[in-house]
């Protein structure tokens, strides 16, 4: 992702001017010039002089003239490898990062394996093969440097792939050659861009290593190479003559270097990104559209025995313990808990989006009257719509190289089949609902020109324009200033009754979600441990110790602040360390010995339920004798 500066750099300003010369050279050199560098004269060997400025050479041939000349050959050789390498290499790499697993893996390694040839060898055998000539030798050396450029854009879009606007985009259902062209290429050019100019002087200078030792251009073409062979056999009677062609070689280098510092500082790595759907991860297979299913109650979303794992099977390294919940239409249902418990997998899952690293299962998943419990099956299209996703960094949701304007029309025209204006009209309508100023201008802007509060307005502007069913924010207040956050959670419950959608918050802050939710459901260590109404939290009827915990743990405006905080010390197991009983029996007060062996079953209190051993009544009995 780039940023540009606001003036190009004096570095590529200077690098593209010697380019520009070095390139009408090769235009007029060979027109100019031509006939000249190839007249015979019996002025052989001769020491530079007024007639011929960097002397002759054995046929008596003006060696400047025939730099000159070796100009056109050299750069088009040069071009041509570079074109090879880039293309191929970055294709390469870039469909290896964007393949499955199996592929990604094997690519890497094969990348890897060829970045350890060194690229002499592999143009060497190249040339063998085809016979040493112009063509063999710049198609030899393409190959070579292949790698390179596959080993970088490979990194650089497994990197670009962790990105939200990534999963936005697979979930609006961007076919993959759009996603890799508009999404993923213009994110990581910057660095290829430069790769590319490092690349082209690398390669004069092996191709030109290449003439010289006999491998490269054949009499009767030349290249720079050649002439500096030549020069080298008469370098006793005329020294000047390896002059023409070391100097010509130094200065495209240089001009190449100067562009590509230019280029890295002309493009920034960029803070924001942007946002659009995903339809989920690992979808090959079945069909979509024969999977939906009406639902008969009012439920958007429902979940049983959700379960997520990080290795081979749900279970063998369980992040997200088999967790059932739901949610009713227009209904705002809090997902609380401290980091790791696992809120942000549950959230993914549910909307399809769990990194295709993670294994996950579940009874029931059931979306806008999709059935999608099998990972098999691809969601259908309509998925896309009734989803909206809000995360916690406004700056990864926006794709850095595109326009505010750009990215929420394409939403309002993939989404909804509006055209351009109507979109257009559309966008500028949603970003003034959440109140950001002046929209026009927003819309021409790129996201890192927008401030923090703002980015998270347009993100859910963005996501309003689908006009979905369910509304999924993830954090959506973290990365924000305390003084909008406040106002951004406000506009975000007003927007879920002017649009009659639903909304799955999801918090650390209890606090957060006791204000903004009807419903909460308190998760720790990748299981829910309590289910609990509003006003149950807001008066504190709350029964797992760990809910009431994280209540004392809190700050709000009737908190004492005389007094400390009651902290909760400790922290929640890892993965691999969840025992067969309660994961929070080594930080609960009422732990008894059964929290140990047996995890507690969610039973049933009140408005919610609750998994505790200490609230079932015979363990209660026990625990008070
Ligand atoms: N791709 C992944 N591979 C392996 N483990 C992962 C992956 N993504 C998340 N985890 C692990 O899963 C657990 C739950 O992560 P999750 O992001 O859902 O937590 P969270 O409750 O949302 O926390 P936070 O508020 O910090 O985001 C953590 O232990 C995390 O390290």
């Amino acid at each position: 992702m780039t940023q540009r500066s606001q003036r190009p750099p004096a570095m590529l300003i200077a690098g593209s001017s010697l380019l520009a010369l070095i390139i009408l050279v090769a235009i007029l050199g060979p027109l100019l010039l031509g006939d000249h560098a190839e007249q015979l004269t019996a002025d052989v060997r001769q020491g530079p002089a007024a007639a011929h400025w960097l002397g002759t050479d054995a046929f008596g041939r003006d060696i400047l003239a025939r730099t000159l000349v070796a100009t056109r050959l050299t750069l088009l050789m040069a071009l041509a490898s570079t074109l090879i390498a880039s293309i191929v290499g970055i294709g390469f790499g870039a469909l290896a990062a964007l393949g499955s697993l199996r592929t990604r893996q094997l690519g890497a390694r094969l990348v890897d394996l060829l970045v350890s040839y060194p690229p002499i060898i592999i143009a060497i055998a190249i040339i063998a093969i085809f016979n040493p000539g112009k063509v063999s030798v710049a198609v030899g050396v393409g190959v070579a440097l292949v790698p390179q450029f596959a080993r970088l854009a490979n990194k650089l879009t497994a990197v670009v792939l962790t990105k939200d606007y990534i999963s936005l985009a697979r979930l609006l259902g961007v076919p993959g050659g759009r996603l890799a062209l508009r999404h993923v290429l213009p994110n990581i050019a910057a660095p290829l861009l430069v790769l590319v100019s490092v690349v082209f002087a690398t390669s004069i200078i092996a191709l030109s290593g290449l003439s010289f030792i006999g491998l490269g251009v054949q009499q009767p073409d030349y290249d720079w190479g050649q002439l500096l062979a030549a020069g080298l056999r008469d370098m006793y009677q005329a020294p000047a003559a390896v002059f023409g062609p070391s100097i010509a070689i130094l200065i495209t280098g240089l001009a190449a270097g100067l562009l590509g510092d230019g280029f890295d500082a002309y493009f920034q790595p960029r803070s924001g990104a942007r946002t659009r759907r995903a339809s989920s991860a690992p979808l090959a297979g079945k069909t979509s559209e024969d999977t939906y299913e009406e639902m008969s109650c009012s439920d958007v979303v429902k979940v049983r025995q959700l379960k997520i794992g990080a290795g081979e099977d749900v279970d063998d390294i369980p992040l997200v313990r088999g967790i059932s919940f739901h949610i009713r239409a227009g209904e705002i249902v809090g997902l609380v808990g401290e980091s790791g418990s696992g809120k942000s997998l549950t959230a993914m899952a549910t909307a399809r989006l769990a990194s295709p690293q993670l294994v996950w299962s579940a009874a029931t998943l059931n979306v806008a009257g999709a059935s999608l419990a099998d990972p098999d099956i691809v969601p259908p299209k309509h998925i896309a719509t009734d989803l909206g996703v809000v995360f916690q960094d406004p700056s990864s949701c926006f794709n850095p190289a595109m326009r505010l304007g750009a990215q929420l029309t394409e939403v309002a025209r993939v989404h909804r089949g509006l055209a351009k204006k109507q979109a257009w009209d559309e966008a500028l309508n949603r970003l003034a609902e959440v109140r950001i100023s002046n929209p026009r201008l927003r819309m021409r802007q790129y996201p890192h020109e927008l401030s923090g509060g703002m980015r998270q307005r347009a993100m859910i502007a963005m996501a309003l324009l689908s006009e979905p069913k369910l509304l999924i924010a993830d954090e959506p207040t973290t990365a924000l200033d305390v003084t909008v956050q406040a106002d951004v959670l406000r506009l975000m419950k007003q927007l879920t009754t002017s649009h009659d959608m639903a909304m799955l918050l999801i918090s650390h802050d209890i606090n957060v979600v006791a204000t903004m939710c009807d419903r909460i459901y308190v998760m720790y260590a990748g299981s829910i441990v309590e289910e609990v109404t509003t006003e149950d939290l807001r008066s504190g009827h709350v029964m797992h110790p760990y809910t009431q915990a994280l209540l004392a743990a809190a700050l709000d405006s009737q908190t004492d602040v005389t007094q400390p905080l009651q902290a909760l010390h400790g922290r929640p197991p890892e993965p691999a360390d969840y025992i067969r009983g309660c994961a929070f029996a080594a930080r609960c007060p009422l732990v008894h010995e059964t929290c140990l062996t047996v995890a507690p079953a969610l039973q049933r209190h009140g408005d919610g339920e609750v998994s505790c051993h200490a609230m079932a009544p015979a363990t209660q009995e026990t625990m008070s004798r």
